[in-house]
C-alpha cells in the first residue's frame, strides 16, 4: 500500500504546492534578472518536487527536466515525470500567465496520473478530477489553433488558412493543452522539437477528459523511452483528429521543409544534476 494519498492526488497536490513556490519566487525577485529568475524556478521547483516525491513515493523512480537522466528508469515500474517549470521564458515576464508545474505518472507502458498547475491562473487540472468537455461544439464557430508564441510550426499558418481558423499563440506546453482542456482553443499542434516531460503530464490530463492525443503523424505518443526528445504533438476535440491529421499529412509536401519543420530541438538533454 502506498501513502494515504493516491498517486492523482499526489500528482495534483506537489503540482500545485510546486505552483505557490514559484508564485513566491516571481513576487519576491521581481522581473529586473529574468535570466536569474528562470534559473531560480527551474531550480527550486526541481528541488521541491525530486525531495517531496522521493519521501512520498521512495521506490519510483524520477525523470524530471531539470535532472540527471538515471537510465535506470527504464527498468523501473513507476517513473514520474517532471517538468518543474513549462513555459520558463514566460515565468520570467510580468504579467504573463502561461507557464505551469507538470507531474504525471507513468507505471507499466502508459501514463496514469497527471496535473499540471497554472499557478497565475489560479488552477490545477489534473486526473483526480478531469475537466468537463461539451460534447459539442458550438455551431458555427471559428475552429481555434494554439501554438507555440515563439517556436510554431512551419505549417500552423497554413493550416489555419485553409481551416478558416484563428491562430493564439501562447507559452507553455502545459498552458496550451490546458487551454484545449478548458475550451479556449479546440487545437493544440507543436512540431521541431520537445521532451517528453513537456506533455506527460497534460496529455494524461487531456485523455482522462477524453481529448484525442498523439503525434503529428497520428501514431502513439509513447513515454519513458531511452531518449526522452518526443518532438510533436497534436491534441485536440477527438472529432477533429482525422481532419488534422489528414490536413498536416497532404500539407506536408507544400511545407519546404515537412510536417516537422520548424526549429531544431533546443533544449539540451536533462542536466546532471538530482
Ligand atoms: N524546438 C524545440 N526544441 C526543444 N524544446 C522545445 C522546442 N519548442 C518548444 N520546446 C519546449 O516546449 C515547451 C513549450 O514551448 P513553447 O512555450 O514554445 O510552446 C518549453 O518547455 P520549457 O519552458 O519547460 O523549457 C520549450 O522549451
Ligand atoms: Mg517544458
Amino acid at each position: 500500500m502506498n501513502n494515504i494519498r493516491n498517486d492523482h492526488e499526489v500528482a495534483r497536490d506537489l503540482a500545485s504546492e510546486a505552483g505557490q513556490l514559484l508564485l513566491r519566487l516571481r513576487a519576491r525577485h521581481g522581473f529586473d534578472e529574468p535570466e536569474v529568475l528562470r534559473t531560480l524556478g527551474d531550480r527550486t521547483s526541481h528541488e521541491f518536487l525530486f525531495s517531496a516525491l522521493g519521501r512520498l513515493r521512495p521506490s519510483d523512480a524520477v525523470l524530471s527536466e531539470e535532472g540527471a537522466d538515471d537510465q535506470s528508469r527504464l527498468r523501473a515500474r513507476r517513473v514520474w515525470i517532471i517538468d518543474p517549470l513549462d513555459g520558463t521564458r514566460e515565468f520570467s515576464e510580468a504579467g504573463r500567465t502561461d507557464w505551469a508545474v507538470h507531474v504525471a505518472l507513468w507505471e507499466n507502458g502508459d501514463l496514469v496520473a497527471g496535473a499540471v498547475a497554472l499557478p497565475a491562473q489560479g488552477s490545477c487540472l489534473s486526473t483526480v478530477d478531469p475537466p468537463w468537455l461539451p460534447e459539442e461544439r458550438p455551431e458555427g464557430q471559428r475552429l481555434r489553433i494554439t501554438a507555440s508564441r515563439t517556436r510554431p510550426p512551419a505549417f500552423v499558418q497554413r493550416m489555419a488558412t485553409q481551416m478558416g481558423a484563428e491562430v493564439i499563440p501562447m507559452g507553455s506546453a502545459g498552458a496550451k493543452i490546458c487551454a484545449v482542456l478548458l475550451g479556449i482553443a479546440d487545437i493544440y499542434v507543436h512540431a521541431g522539437g520537445q521532451y517528453e516531460w513537456d506533455s506527460a503530464a497534460p496529455v494524461a490530463v487531456a485523455r482522462a477528459a477524453g481529448l484525442h492525443t498523439s503525434r503529428i503523424d497520428g501514431s502513439e505518443l509513447r513515454y519513458n523511452v531511452a531518449d526522452p526528445l518526443l518532438p510533436d504533438v497534436l491534441v485536440c476535440r477527438s472529432e477533429l483528429s482525422g481532419m488534422l491529421l489528414a490536413s498536416i499529412r497532404d500539407g506536408a509536401d507544400l511545407d519546404s521543409a515537412g510536417p516537422h519543420a520548424g526549429a531544431e530541438p533546443q533544449h539540451p538533454p536533462p542536466r546532471n544534476r538530482t
